[in-house]
């Protein structure tokens, strides 16, 4: 990126005091991002506070809906969310800004100017954006991030009929409060039969009645946030009903993968079918997801390994034993790293071209920050 006079590009920053934003600003930190650009952080509810100790020459927070503010930024990073990208980008542009837009939110995902952004899964489709002049770069769907970056050497390969994801979402897609929620139902279902628990003599079926009535008489506060209890239960529905009885979140798998790999937007003659059931779980902030692939042909389990665990430095073939599996493909064993374990990898009983596999990874890092800091970097370079 060139900047007048040789000085450092002007990187806003919306939204870093978030979950997102948060995990964003660690990351960027540990890489040494914040060398390398001049920060200006902006902020929704406290403009002319303090800036976080990264800033440098611009140490007061800028108020993140002033559009000559934004303006003077070479870059903007967004983890503020949906409703502060359909109000403010828009208005932004129409400013005659030109500079570059990176978003964690899924507001500008599908618009046929924005690229959705893996670059260890699509820095071609990048680059080519870059070429052709492209300013707006939007991080994919946690869930087919996290995907990708563990499967995405069999579609480079071209092996890809088609695809089924069952997935198992923890409580960090929602949100913050969602965690909370999650982690509140836990403690009040364990205090309910503390004294049971307690005696070993206790009858288990008598705490699975008192469990059960308990979650079936949660308080409207309680469950707030998902609406269901989902503390010893589960929510095979994430996101808006689009109808015809598919989740947007369902939407999200076949429409964002074709458009990460740069086959279109899910639906057209390149586009691979990718389809199957979204599920929220009682995980914190890991996605982990059961996949089955109709390959275009039969290729040993071996060959398949060797691809995957060479397709980038941070996926990691997990050997489909019941010791490893304990040990390294759980959502507590994934999070907080940036490792893509891919394991149970095996055929089944279908045929020699149907492959079974499982995948996790943090949803708060590859699903979300890692891409954004990832695509600075690629801008920085370019
Ligand atoms: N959560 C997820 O898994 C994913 C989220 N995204 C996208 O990122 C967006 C942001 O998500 P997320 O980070 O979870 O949202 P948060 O609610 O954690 O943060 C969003 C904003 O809320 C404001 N805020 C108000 N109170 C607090 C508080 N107590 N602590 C921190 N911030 C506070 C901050 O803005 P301010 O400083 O201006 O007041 C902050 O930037 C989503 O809307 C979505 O578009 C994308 C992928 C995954
Ligand atoms: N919908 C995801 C989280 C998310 O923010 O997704 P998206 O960026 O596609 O809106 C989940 O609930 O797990």
């Amino acid at each position: 990126m060139k900047i007048a006079n040789g000085q450092q590009p002007l990187v806003g920053l919306v939204g870093w005091r978030g979950m997102v934003g948060s995990v964003l600003m660690d990351r960027m930190q540990a890489e040494g991002d914040f060398g390398l650009i001049e920060p200006l952080f902006f902020s929704t509810s406290n403009a002319g506070g303090a800036a976080p100790a990264q800033a440098k020459n611009e140490s007061k927070l800028q108020d993140a809906f002033d559009i000559e503010a934004l303006k003077r930024c070479d870059v903007v990073i967004t983890c503020q969310g949906g409703d502060y990208t359909t109000e403010v980008f828009p208005k932004l542009r129409a400013a005659g800004w030109t500079g570059h837009w990176i978003d964690a939110a899924s507001t500008l995902r599908m618009k046929d100017d924005a690229v959705i952004i893996l670059d260890p899964v699509n820095l071609p489709v990048i680059r080519n954006a870059l070429a052709r002049g492209g300013r707006n770069w939007i991080g994919g769907n946690c869930t087919v991030s996290c995907m990708l970056m563990g499967v995405g050497a069999l579609y480079k390969a071209g092996l890809v009929e088609w695809m089924t994801t069952m997935t198992y979402q923890a409580a960090s897609g929602g949100g913050a409060q969602h965690m909370r929620e999650l982690l509140t139902q836990f403690g009040t279902l364990n205090g309910e039969v503390k004294d049971l628990l307690a005696d070993p003599k206790s009858a288990i079926l008598e705490i699975d009645r008192k469990v059960l009535a308990k979650q079936q008489s949660l308080s409207a506060d309680e469950m707030a946030n998902f609406g269901v209890p989902l503390g010893g239960s589960l929510i095979p529905w994430i996101d808006k009903d689009l109808g015809g009885g598919v989740s947007r979140e369902e939407w999200k798998g076949g429409a964002e993968t074709n458009k990460i790999l740069g086959q279109g937007a899910g639906f057209g003659t390149a586009a691979t079918p990718v389809d199957g059931f979204c599920v929220r779980v009682g995980a914190m902030r890991c996605h982990s997801q059961a996949l089955t692939f109709k390959l275009k042909k039969d290729v040993p389990v071996a060959e398949i390994e060797q691809m995957i665990a060479a397709d980038n430095a941070w996926v990691k073939v997990v050997p489909n034993t019941r010791e490893a599996t304990l040990k390294d493909l759980t959502p507590v064993a994934v999070t907080g790293t940036l490792s893509i374990p891919v394991g149970r990898i095996r055929k089944l009983a279908m045929g020699p071209e149907y492959l079974g596999a499982f995948t996790i990874g943090d949803q708060l890092l590859w699903g979300a920050a890692e891409p954004l800091r990832r695509m600075l970097r690629v801008l920085l370079e370019a």
